[in-house]
């Protein structure tokens, strides 16, 4: 008599008898082998925001490059001491710009406005509000240390000083620190180029008229802007059938014009998964079976030399995989080196019994100081994506979260989105 098989009453149970690569193995694995593919070429400090920094870049000027006033009011020679103090102000302001150009003589002050370099004689700054102004001359009380109110020249950053390492994602800050070092052009990476393929009969382009039993392409959409989001250049590769002769023609364009290509749908092991079927036939596919919910069939593989990061079809179990295996992976092949999210711990607003032995992202929102998460974890609910704001990362051995357990919430933000 043959028996039926074992109780399997949802899509993540995990088969018994079947070896499941830990999370942080898998990423082990991509961190060791990935490395960057793309050119070098420069751009200015306005194009700089987004693009990952080729080579250390050493400040060509101090921040500030001479010591000046930090706030409007009167400069002299300091220290003074406590008690009432009368000088007489000379002709002239010192302002921003070029500097002053006489010296102001011991015990007498010279007007001088917020970004002014000192001049010759002045070294201490009193604030315009603790001053009283007579004719031709200022009265205030004491004590004011040497120094008050002013910066020196390289406080913030020093000629010849590294501003910022290679592989750095340069930031709008960044933009302002390369421009008041004195540099009007860095050396970049190319932006990495990602194709973004879906797979499946079944989808149909969003906005079109869908037949029933048609769904519409959801992943594409996402994914796109994903890539566009962590500063790739995405590069929308369409939809393709369960044809596996469309699709080898599609992945070899796809090829052609990506560093690296994002399939979704097909993943798995059933008749229809042709991407699995494919890159094995190439004979460079992994599978990766990897203990994660959700997300857990991913099919890693080359086409001609690209990597391709055969992501589930499902939307959120795409999503997560995309977050979790192919940013950073994407990362490596950019040349921004490794990038963890930045998660924080957080009480958890909420109770789950968990299988121990796989990591679990759980779509989650902070309220109210505590982690709460989506109603379903159906990895079809979409909608739970647009809820969440971040995910609950379950460590692998977790098996049981109570309410006010902590727990480590990532917002999207650190992941790019
Ligand atoms: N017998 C088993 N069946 C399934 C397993 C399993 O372990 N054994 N795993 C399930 C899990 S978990 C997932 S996730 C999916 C992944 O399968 P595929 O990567 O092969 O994806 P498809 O079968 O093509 O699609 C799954 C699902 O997602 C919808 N889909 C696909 N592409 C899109 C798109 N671009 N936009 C919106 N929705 C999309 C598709 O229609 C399916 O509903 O396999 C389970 N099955
Ligand atoms: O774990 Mo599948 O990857 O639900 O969506």
């Amino acid at each position: 008599m043959i028996e039926p098989p074992p109780l399997r009453n949802d899509c993540f149970a995990l088969p018994a008898g079947v070896d499941w690569t830990p999370v942080d193995e898998a990423l082990a694995l991509l961190r060791d082998r990935l490395g960057p593919v793309t050119g070098i070429e420069t751009v200015t400090p306005f194009a700089a925001p987004g693009r990952v920094l080729a080579e250390d870049v050493a400040a060509l000027r101090s921040n500030p490059p001479l010591p000046n006033a930090a706030v409007d009011g009167y400069g002299f020679a300091g220290a003074v001491a406590e008690g009432v103090h009368r000088l007489p102000v000379i002709e002239g302001r010192a302002a921003a710009g070029p500097r002053f150009d006489r010296p102001v003589p011991a015990g007498s002050a010279i007007r001088i406005l917020t970004g002014a370099a000192l001049p010759d004689g002045v070294d201490t700054v009193i604030l315009d509000e603790d001053v009283t102004v007579g004719d031709g001359e200022i009265a205030f009380r004491g004590p004011l240390k040497r120094g008050a109110n002013t910066r020196r020249a390289g406080e913030d950053i020093r000629a010849a000083e590294v501003a910022l390492r290679a592989g750095r994602a340069l930031t709008p800050a960044d933009a302002a620190l390369l421009s008041a070092v004195g540099i009007g052009a860095v050396p970049v990476r190319a932006r990495l180029r990602v194709a973004v393929l879906s797979t499946g009969d079944e989808l149909v382009e969003p906005g079109a008229q869908a037949g029933p039993g048609q769904i519409h392409d959801a992943n594409r959409p996402m994914l796109l802007a994903m890539l566009a989001r962590f500063g790739f250049d995405a590069v929308d590769m369409g939809r393709v059938g369960d044809d596996r002769a469309a699709l080898r023609a599609r992945l070899d364009d796809a090829a052609a014009r990506a560093d690296a290509i994002l399939t979704s749908g097909g993943a798995s092991a059933g008749d229809e998964d042709h991407v699995s079927a494919l890159l094995r036939d190439a004979g460079a596919m992994q599978r990766w079976r990897i203990a994660i919910k959700p997300g857990r069939p991913l099919a890693l593989g080359l086409w001609q030399g690209r990597p391709v990061f055969g992501l589930p079809g499902n939307p959120v179990a795409a999503m997560v995989c995309t977050l979790v295996f192919a940013r950073p992976a994407l990362g490596l092949l950019a040349g921004a080196g490794w990038r963890d999210p930045v998660g924080f711990e957080t009480p958890a607003g909420f109770e789950k019994r968990k299988k121990p032995g796989r990591r679990e992202y759980l779509r989650a929102r902070m309220r109210d100081g505590r982690a709460e998460v989506f109603a379903s974890e159906g990895s079809g609910r979409i909608s739970g994506l647009s809820w969440a704001e971040g995910l609950v990362e379950l460590e692998d051995g977790e098996r049981h979260v109570r309410p006010g357990d902590p727990v480590r919430f990532i917002p999207y933000g650190s992941y790019g989105l």
